[in-house]
């Protein structure tokens, strides 16, 4: 029997593994592509060629082009579209969604401009309250969760029932999701890594080794949670899933859209010649001037942020970032 309707608004790579996640857990999945031909080809061929191509989809997961369709009935949406796109889209979905409906967001990105965080677009262009709005964000790389390999993540809201009961909505035989209240503390932490992951692509890019790797994976989360704690979030977040366990993640593959970024950078391609090189979003080099400046909003040292703006804006290269990682001025480790 089924648990009930899911619209996933948003039929990229992330959109559609979790949609998998949701049918394995037992519910109805209707999908909202924004061409109408991966609408058809995940219907007619089960798969998404264009996504996660050799994946067969499950018989629960439907998809349309019509934001109507794919909302009626639903009790949770979640939202995965590129993170700078999400304000421009919700007008289109909002007006119907259902008026108790949970929305949830797998977005990792801040928003340029506003430097707001997606649960924090949602809340002000929909006016909905903390208590109808979620998180899900941990160590997903979507082709290994759509091979239906373990892991795990955390479903975060202010309302605790409310994680809840997402939590047993997501739990499927290959997918473990933990609860947490700390919404800002994990939605940091899925940004931020994005840009660590950016500047360990560089490093490998350049030909540099797991010690490289390692130490700026160790001062990128020493940088997150200098950033979340100052706004507030639960500095034991950052040490769970959302935080170390992301950033290792998204860090160590090469399955990621961010690192594989960074290390065409460090190889020498230009921001342009890779952004032409690949249709899949890499949300660490649009969100890191956001990030930045809300770092700066919030009087908090951040190198690396700084340093990967830097090299994306062409001011500096991949060579001058890492000197100036090692040459600037040296301070103790717990700052
Ligand atoms: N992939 C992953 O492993 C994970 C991703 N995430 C996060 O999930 C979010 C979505 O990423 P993901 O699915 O991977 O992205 P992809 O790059 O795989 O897919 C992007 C999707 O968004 C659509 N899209 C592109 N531009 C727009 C727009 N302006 N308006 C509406 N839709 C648009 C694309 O449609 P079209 O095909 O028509 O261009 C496509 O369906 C990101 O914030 C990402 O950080 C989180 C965890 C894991
Ligand atoms: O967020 C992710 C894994 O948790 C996916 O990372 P990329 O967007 O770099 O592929």
């Amino acid at each position: 029997m089924s648990n009930g309707k899911v619209a996933v608004l948003g039929a990229g790579s992330w959109g559609t593994a979790f949609s998998m996640v949701l049918a394995d857990a037992g519910n109805d999945v209707t999908m909202w592509a924004r061409r109408e031909e991966v609408a058809a080809s995940i219907n007619d061929k089960r798969e998404n060629v264009d996504y996660l191509a050799g994946i067969e989809l499950p018989p629960a997961i439907s998809a349309t082009h019509d934001p109507e369709r794919a909302l009626a009935g639903a009790d949770v949406v979640v939202l995965a579209v590129p993170s700078q796109s999400l304000r421009d889209n919700l007008p289109a979905f909002l007006p119907y969604v259902e008026s108790d409906a949970v929305l949830v967001s797998l977005m990792k990105g801040v928003e340029l401009g506003t430097v707001k965080r997606m649960s924090e677009v949602i809340a002000e262009v929909g006016d909905i309250g903390p208590e109808r709005i979620a998180v899900i964000s941990g160590p997903n790389l979507a082709r290994e969760i759509a091979r239906r390999e373990p892991a795990a993540s955390v479903v975060a809201c202010a309302d605790e029932d409310v994680a809840t009961m997402l939590q047993s909505r997501c739990h499927s035989p290959a997918f473990r999701p933990y609860t947490s209240v700390d919404v800002l503390g994990c939605e940091l932490g899925g940004a931020y890594k994005n840009v660590v992951a950016l500047c360990v692509g560089m490093a490998v890019g350049l030909g540099f080794g797991d010690n490289t790797t390692a130490s700026l994976i160790t001062r990128g989360l020493a940088e997150t949670a200098r950033l979340a704690m100052r706004l507030g979030a639960n500095p034991l977040t950052l040490m769970g899933l959302a935080g170390l366990g992301d950033l290792v993640a998204t860090c160590s593959s090469p399955l990621s859209r961010n690192r594989t970024f960074g290390e065409k950078l460090g190889q020498g391609m230009t921001v342009e010649e890779i952004y032409a090189s690949t249709r899949q979003v890499a949300e660490g080099a649009k969100s890191c001037s956001s990030i930045r400046a809300l770092a700066e909003q919030s009087g908090v040292e951040a190198p690396i942020v700084q340093h990967v703006d830097e090299v994306l804006a062409g001011d500096i290269t991949t060579s001058e970032l890492m000197q100036s990682f090692i040459q600037r001025d040296t301070k103790a480790e717990i700052d």
